[in-house]
């Protein structure tokens, strides 16, 4: 019998679904050979179609870990929901009871990947591309809420065409540290996907490369079993550069008779979905192309100069990585910097071209592989054409301009300054600094060196780096606009929201899921509160527990400070 409080929920289920349809299944094409293949939950190819339906494969009883209390209050969801059945067994991958006026209707999509600006086909196991793709995403539902369209994806929901071979799945371990930065990155003002729910099981382990304890392998050394999980993430769309250059690869080949008009398809549809506000729909499709790039170009840059802002490195820049509304996706091989290093990169897959510093050069790569895809497109208009590659050939002046002012607003100052930013960068390398305390350090406006020295991870005895920092000191204070102590007192604010006091370590990170792993729950809950308020000061017990340096003993620790698995 359904008490009055669990019909309340089902009627908060009901009010929210009842606003969805589906845009991406009813605006594009699928795959017309999906009904003669079964379930769709084995490895093929997909010759054509913009997706494929595919059921989930829930996670057996399921467990809550956590939920986002921000997005939820942001799409007006009660917490309510997280005691109705329906809800939890959508999240978890069961989608047996759905009931109108949700469909029974799930998919993934495919994309082509390359790698810093380079075409790949042999991560396809069909070597044709054609196999690639959301291997273990699945999307359950778009909804218009708020006048605001939003996707749903499941991640870890089992396996898909795209699946390769592998099981779908997607283990606790990455599945709480997508759940974490997600809704950091969002409190850090960064456009990005956003964390919905997350799942585990304890009736289903899967395994993956891993290291022993405290190794220092780079490679991984054995197999782990680990508990699976499903987290829910949402973005307004899941398109991806890789997705546009499916379908441009197709186009420009020739491959099949409708290869251009779905390349086509995808264009506006990525248009509608994502850029709906900033480009006319009565403008030509020419027109059209060439203010999405304009567009694109601009958020892209913006991200990439923000993402340098917090210390954040993506770590596997793939133009399947990169979503085509220019917000953060993937959170597998991602890292937040500790000890400063511009070719800082955590992931033992990913190399220098994808590390720290490297992101703008990574970013232009994937703009690239994105102006490609919609060439075939102009390829009949000369005009149009070269307006479009002057767009695609500005890429690193906007790029620069949008790091310099990123940098000159870390540092306090209304104008770039080359020479004092270049030696800061030295200075930072030579003294092994603590990126996130140093610049938060600084934001206080110190008089001498002593408060950044907290940021250094070693002590300064070098007498002719302690003059350097002094004199760097003395320019810099030369340089910020403070006539009193109330402007400094307003510059001060204006650089602690610029300058994060918290970010989410790696060995944070890897406590709160070792815990978890053991049914404890306690340290991703704090995690996600202290996260979700990166810029507050917080209070001192929180303070003197994560405002500090990664500790000496976890350098080169195989797990903390480098991973090899982020599904
Ligand atoms: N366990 C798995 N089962 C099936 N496919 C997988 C699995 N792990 C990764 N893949 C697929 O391999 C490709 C590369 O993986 P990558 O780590 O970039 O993505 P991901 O973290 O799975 O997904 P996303 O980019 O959707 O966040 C993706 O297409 C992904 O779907
Ligand atoms: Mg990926």
């Amino acid at each position: 019998m359904m008490n009055k409080n669990n019909k309340k929920m089902i009627e908060i289920f009901d009010e929210l679904i009842s606003l969805s349809d589906y845009s991406f299944v009813n605006k594009l094409n699928g795959d017309p050979d999906a009904k003669q293949n079964g379930d769709n939950k084995s490895a093929r190819e997909v010759f054509s179609g913009h997706y494929v339906e595919v059921e989930p494969t829930a996670i057996k009883e399921p467990i809550y870990i956590s939920h986002s209390e921000n997005f939820f209050k942001e799409l007006g969801f009660s917490e309510q929901l997280l005691k109705s059945d329906d809800f939890i067994k959508l999240f978890s991958g069961d989608m047996s009871n759905i009931s109108k006026p949700i469909q029974k209707i799930a998919w993934a999509t495919g994309y082509a990947l390359s790698i810093y600006g380079r075409e790949y086909y042999a991560q396809c196991p069909f070597q044709t591309g054609n196999g690639y793709g959301d291997g273990r995403a699945i999307s359950v539902l778009e909804a218009v809420i708020n006048d605001k369209r939003w996707e749903f994806q499941l991640k870890g929901a089992g396996k898909t065409p795209y699946c390769r071979g592998a099981d779908g799945r997607a283990v606790l371990r990455s599945s709480i540290r997508e759940f974490l930065a997600q809704e950091h990155m969002n409190s850090l003002n960064i456009p990005t996907s956003r964390s919905l729910t997350l799942f585990t099981s304890k009736k289903e382990q899967v395994t993956r490369p891993w290291f022993r304890d405290n190794s220092y392998s780079m490679d991984p050394e054995v197999m782990i079993e680990e508990d699976v999980a499903i987290t829910t993430r949402v973005a307004s769309s899941f398109i991806r550069v890789g997705q546009l250059e499916l379908f441009g690869r197709r186009a420009r080949k020739n491959e099949y008779k409708n290869a251009l008009k779905e390349l086509e398809m995808i264009v506006l549809h990525l248009i509608d979905r994502e850029y709906s506000e900033d480009i006319s729909q009565d403008l030509r499709l020419e027109e059209k192309i060439i203010s999405l790039a304009n567009e694109f170009q601009s958020r892209l840059t913006s991200l990439v100069a923000n993402w340098i802002r917090v210390g954040y490195c993506q770590g596997n820049f793939n133009s399947d990585n990169c979503a085509a509304g220019g917000f953060t996706l993937d959170y597998g091989p991602f890292g937040f910097i500790e000890m400063f290093d511009p070719k800082y990169q955590s992931w033992t897959g990913g190399g220098v071209h994808f590390s720290f510093f490297n992101q703008p050069i990574a970013a232009l790569k994937n703009f690239k592989s994105f102006c490609n895809s919609l060439k075939p497109l102009l390829s009949s208009n000369k005009n149009a054409l070269e307006e479009f590659e002057k767009i695609e050939n500005n890429f690193s002046k906007v790029m620069q301009e949008k790091m310099q002012n990123m940098w000159a607003k870390k540092l306090g100052l209304d104008n770039f300054n080359v020479e004092l930013f270049e030696d800061l960068i030295n200075l930072m390398i030579d003294t092994k600094v603590d990126y996130t305390i140093f610049f938060r350090e600084l934001s206080n406006i110190p008089n001498d060196m002593s408060s950044l020295e907290k940021s250094f991870y070693e002590n300064l005895k070098d007498e002719n780096i302690k003059l350097r920092w002094n004199s760097w000191l003395k320019i810099w204070r030369s340089l910020i606009n403070i006539k009193d102590e109330e402007s400094k007192q307003k510059l001060s604010i204006q650089m602690k929201l610029i300058n994060p006091k918290y970010i989410l370590r790696e060995w944070h990170l890897v406590k709160a899921y070792q815990e978890a792993q053991n049914g404890n729950y306690t340290l991703v809950n704090e995690l996600q509160e202290i996260m979700t308020k990166p810029y507050d000061e917080q209070t001192k017990e929180i303070e003197e527990k994560y405002y500090i340096k990664k500790p000496k003993d976890l350098f080169g620790i195989a797990g903390i400070s480098h991973v090899s698995c982020s599904s």
